[in-house]
């Protein structure tokens, strides 16, 4: 052998990253300590396992990769299905133990094949802080951070998107307009921190009163739109007066006193308005009728 290819042979058998050669018969014919550790194979076992063995032993000591389906049997059929169906395979597997690894299969014409493990643990965890980080931020963008509902934007875009669905298929669909009475007045008797757990306090019990698909959003300041979607004027009646009644019903409770709260609300729906801005202006003049004609009360316009 070349003083080179000595050298090689000495760098890949004590190389971090795993190598294995794996026979036409797929029986382990060469690994470096790495390989032999990051599997869980002896040395003396070497020549003698194939890699079903190693996986299926891994599987009932439960150390090794992760076995979505639980089912070692099923897993190795897939594996086989797939090994040495191409010349060169890269994949990642997720250990049980939470390490990540990157490894890769290349395979000759004669069916042998060179496997390589490479330690992605970092790389996956940083990309998984990365993800839950833009999921944040994602989030964050889209929702209303003193009451946890959507924001103006991402309520604006939700209604805009059914409003085009409901002009394609012709499905009926209602907004309401919700507007809390005289909250000037509990801000300035209570203080604004009171104001803001008053405007909490009623986001959840309109999000109580409203089933799993509808949507809620603060459009700033003491004004909420309920999207209400597949649903006509005279059910969307229905749930408002529900949202009014329960308002008006379960008074905020703060240290030592019960605040009385109401809400005015204005009901538009879908019906010669194409667009967000004119079914808002429709729930808003309904809105204005609600609140001149006394308030805690609905006015369909
Ligand atoms: N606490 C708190 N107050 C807010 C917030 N945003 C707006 N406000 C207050 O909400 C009040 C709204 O007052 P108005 O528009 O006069 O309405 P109102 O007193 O509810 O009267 P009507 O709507 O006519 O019944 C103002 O005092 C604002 O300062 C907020 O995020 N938190």
């Amino acid at each position: 052998m070349q003083a080179y290819e000595k050298l090689l042979m000495d760098l890949l058998h004590s190389s971090l990253d795993g190598y294995a050669l794996f026979g036409s018969d797929d029986r382990l014919v060469y690994a470096n300590d790495a390989f032999l550790s990051l599997m869980y194979v002896f040395r003396d076992e070497v020549g003698r396992l194939t890699f079903d063995a190693i996986l299926r032993r891994n599987f009932h000591e439960g150390r090794a990769a992760h076995i979505g389906s639980g089912d070692i049997e099923q897993f190795i059929a897939y594996v086989e299905s797939v090994r040495r169906s191409k010349p060169y395979r890269l994949f990642e597997v997720d250990y049980l133990d939470g390490r990540w690894f990157l490894m890769s299969e290349q395979t000759d014409a004669m069916g042998n094949m060179l496997l390589q493990i490479k330690d992605i643990t970092k790389q996956k965890q940083s990309e998984q802080h990365l993800q839950a980080a833009l999921y944040k931020y994602h989030v964050m963008a889209l929702t209303d951070e003193l009451t946890g509902v959507a924001n103006r934007r991402a309520i604006q875009d939700s209604v805009s998107a059914e409003l085009a669905r409901c002009s394609r298929t012709g499905a009926a669909m209602t907004i309401l307009l919700v507007d809390l009475d005289h909250f000037k007045r509990v801000n300035d008797t209570y203080g604004h921190h009171i104001g803001d757990l008053a405007l909490k306090h009623c986001a959840e019990v309109m999000k109580a009163s409203l089933r799993p698909f509808d949507m809620i959003g603060r459009l700033g300041g003491e004004e909420f739109v309920v999207f209400l979607g597949n649903t006509d004027s005279l059910d969307a009646m229905v749930i408002a007066e529900r949202i009014r009644a329960q308002i008006q019903s379960l008074p905020l409770q703060t240290p030592g006193r019960e605040i009385a709260l109401s809400v005015s609300i204005g009901v538009a729906t879908q019906n010669n308005n194409p667009t967000f801005e004119s079914l808002y202006l429709e729930a808003d003049q309904a809105l204005y009728e609600a609140k001149s004609q006394g308030r805690n009360r609905v006015t369909l316009r």
